[in-house]
């Protein structure tokens, strides 16, 4: 059963069960029913309801079964949803919801070294983006607070809410809660926590865990008097994040010393931490890099894996990509992690495969951390590898490019030529039957191209083996596929073009028309959010690859629904047609980004303030030359929220 506390925060969040039965909950909650045997809507259901009673200081379930089974699962279904790409929802607190002053986001996570590695060098890139010596920037650690995460202006204070909008919490100020250490108010984010040895002398007779004491604090009008008696005695505080202990100093130390720093770090503060948090100091970086709607790409949590285990591999088999890519699939002794049965893991290339010696007999250490098909952490008994001489699927020879074995076999290697075709069937989403064993056969018939598989007609498909029930069905799939509406990104991205999956079909297709994006020049992809130089290179090349398919498939009459464009008309933008300069450190994204959107709808962008500049829109941190000489010309001045306010965001 529920408790009341727990039917009360549902209440609360306005969550209702509508899919589920309380009984199925719980059992799903204690893993009797396996988290593959739900269906969509039971899946959302439950994470929905487990997120609203984490939030409320309720948690049904553990953190790691809640990021590796159940958002696990969420992710290998429908990778972009909210609870995946969002900071998670929260929304259970009595008080007014008022727009935050900054933007608050989750963060990004990392389980194991090599991951907060390949973080460092995203940050190396933008420093050699912007000409900044990678060794002298200053990194910074500090420890992961596990409370409430809040904001404090100085003035009012909010909770994180959905990361655009909380709830204001002011009261809790009213009520006597002080900042930690004698801190002053109005430095920004931080979290609501409580002592660690307070909690278990004075409060644990009282509530089951600080999760749970913290949400009382924020949740209730009336304090509770032995939580009114923890602020009182400081032992419950807002600890704002700039507050915090922190290790500072250069990656190249950082990396050296990584396991001391974070034991040092993790263990700093007498409060419930469930990692630490690695950040660049640099404005600069911090703006150049951005966010997304999840997270600052500039910080980063690192956590300590719950889920690890110690495996034997059985044998590593090599697999043909639609790319011609040699996949190096490792096969292990079958073994439970975090309630999911395992029975392979990645190996990302066989160059890796050679470096690290992952062959049969050899033991490794696996992570489940938010993948489906756990990583490989770390090689613990090497063995000698198995290297295959010739491509699994045509025996083509192998060429090595870069760190990946490639097929050498670009037109009728059958993997690759099958797994484009069922790639195509299977992105279009609007029809059946077309799996691995149809294209298998077909393959054998000779019919490798899809244009050639939207003329055959039943009697073709029965010449071919196929029983007159199956061709008729094909057949009728096929017509199926062409009468049954999809969006026109989907379309372009069942062609499977190399870095064209359906978010930047998407991107592409909200600024230009189907048949024009192959008349697009370099210049043109580059100026699209998402897409760098390099990036728009392979698109081009890869386009043209397709152009020749794609005009053949698409005469059929596909039925495509046009993405809404970005631009926005003239006039309806306000705007269009306007000069702006931006300037200083942006908020709520980075400063590229925002030129991008300006440009989108309509105006022009300028670098320096002149007479001609219509409004000069100012982050943190801004300079006195522009600010002077917007003054001089008499353009106008924007903070950022105004000019969000301007633009309708
Ligand atoms: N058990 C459950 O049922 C359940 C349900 C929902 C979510 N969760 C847990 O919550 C996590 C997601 O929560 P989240 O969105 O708050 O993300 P998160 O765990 O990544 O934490 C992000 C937050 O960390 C805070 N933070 C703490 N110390 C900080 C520091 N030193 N510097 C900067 N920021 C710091 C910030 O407030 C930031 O908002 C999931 O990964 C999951 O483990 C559990
Ligand atoms: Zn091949």
């Amino acid at each position: 059963m529920l408790t009341d506390n727990q039917k009360d925060i549902l209440k609360r969040s306005n969550l209702n069960l509508k899919h589920l039965s309380e009984e199925k909950l719980l059992a799903i909650a204690s893993r009797a029913v396996d988290e593959a045997k739900l269906n969509d809507e039971e899946l959302l259901e439950f994470i929905e309801i487990a997120n609203a009673l984490y939030r409320g200081g309720e948690a049904l379930i553990s953190d790691a079964e809640y990021d590796f089974t159940f958002i696990a699962e969420l992710k290998r279904r429908h990778p972009k949803h909210s609870f995946v790409t969002r900071v998670e929802p929260e929304s259970v607190f009595a008080g007014k919801t008022v727009e935050l002053p900054v933007r608050m986001l989750s963060t990004d996570k990392a389980y194991s070294q090599s991951e907060i590695e390949s973080w460092a060098k995203r940050i190396q890139k933008a420093a050699d983006e912007l000409n900044i010596a990678f060794d002298s920037l200053v990194f910074k650690v500090t420890p992961k607070l596990d409370g409430y995460a809040a904001y404090d202006d100085g003035e009012r204070f909010y909770t994180r809410g959905d990361g655009r909008k909380g709830t204001d919490i002011t009261r809790v100020f009213e009520r006597g809660l002080q900042v930690a250490d004698n801190g002053s108010r109005g430095l920004g984010a931080g979290e609501i926590v409580v002592g660690k040895t307070y909690f278990q002398r004075y409060l644990s007779e009282f509530f089951d865990n600080t999760r749970n004491f913290q949400a009382s604090v924020i949740k209730e009008k009336d304090l509770e008097q032995h939580a009114e008696q923890a602020i009182k005695d400081q032992a419950a505080v807002f600890f704002p994040f700039a507050k915090l202990p922190a290790w500072q100093g250069s990656w190249t130390e950082l990396a050296e010393r990584f396991d001391e720093i974070v034991k040092q770090i993790w263990h700093a503060v007498d409060y419930d931490v469930d990692g630490v948090i690695l950040e660049i100091t640099d404005e600069r970086i911090k703006t150049h890099m951005g966010a997304t709607r999840h997270h600052h790409r500039w910080q980063i949590a690192y956590k300590e894996n719950v889920a690890t285990a110690e495996v034997k591999i059985l044998q590593v088999v090599p697999q043909t990509s639609r790319s011609g890519r040699i996949t190096p699939v490792v096969e292990v002794e079958p073994i439970r992690l975090s309630g999911a049965l395992l029975q392979r893991a990645t190996a990302h290339h066989y160059k890796m495969v050679v470096d690290k010696g992952i062959g049969p007999g050899a033991v490794i250490k696996l992570a489940r951390s938010g993948e489906v098909i756990p990583k490989i952490e770390e090689v613990i008994t090497p063995a000698e590898p198995d290297l295959p001489e010739q491509c699994p699927s045509c025996g083509s020879e192998l060429v090595w490019d870069g760190d990946f074995l490639y097929c050498t076999n670009n037109f009728d290697c059958p993997a690759q030529v099958s797994h484009s075709i069922e790639h195509f069937f299977r992105v279009l989403g609007n029809n059946d039957g077309f799996g691995p064993a149809t294209i298998a056969k077909l393959y054998d018939n000779d019919i490798r191209t899809i244009d050639k598989i939207y003329q055959l007609n039943a009697s073709d498909f029965e010449a071919m083996g196929f029983g007159p029930k199956q061709s008729q069905n094909l057949v009728d799939q096929l017509q199926r596929s062409l009468s049954e509406p999809i969006e026109d990104w989907r379309f372009l991205a069942a062609f499977g073009v190399f870095r064209m999956g359906l978010g930047n079909c998407e991107k592409l297709l909200a600024h230009y028309r189907l048949p024009e994006i192959f008349s697009l020049s370099e210049e043109e992809i580059v100026a699209l959010e998402g897409f760098a130089e390099k990036t728009a290179d392979i698109v081009l090349k890869g386009l043209k690859k397709i152009e020749p398919l794609f005009n053949q498939l698409y005469r059929l009459g596909f039925v495509l629904n046009e993405t809404k464009t970005k631009e926005m008309p003239a006039g309806q933008s306000p705007i269009a047609g306007k000069s702006l300069v931006f300037t200083g450190t942006m908020q709520q994204g980075s400063r590229e980004d925002m030129i991008r959107e300006a440009k989108a709808m309509g105006a022009k962008v300028g670098s320096a303030v002149s007479g001609k500049t219509d409004y000069l829109v100012i982050g943190e941190k801004v300079g006195a030359t522009k600010l002077n000489a917007a003054e001089k010309h008499g353009v106008r001045i924007l903070s950022e929220a105004e000019y969000l306010d301007l633009i309708g965001r």
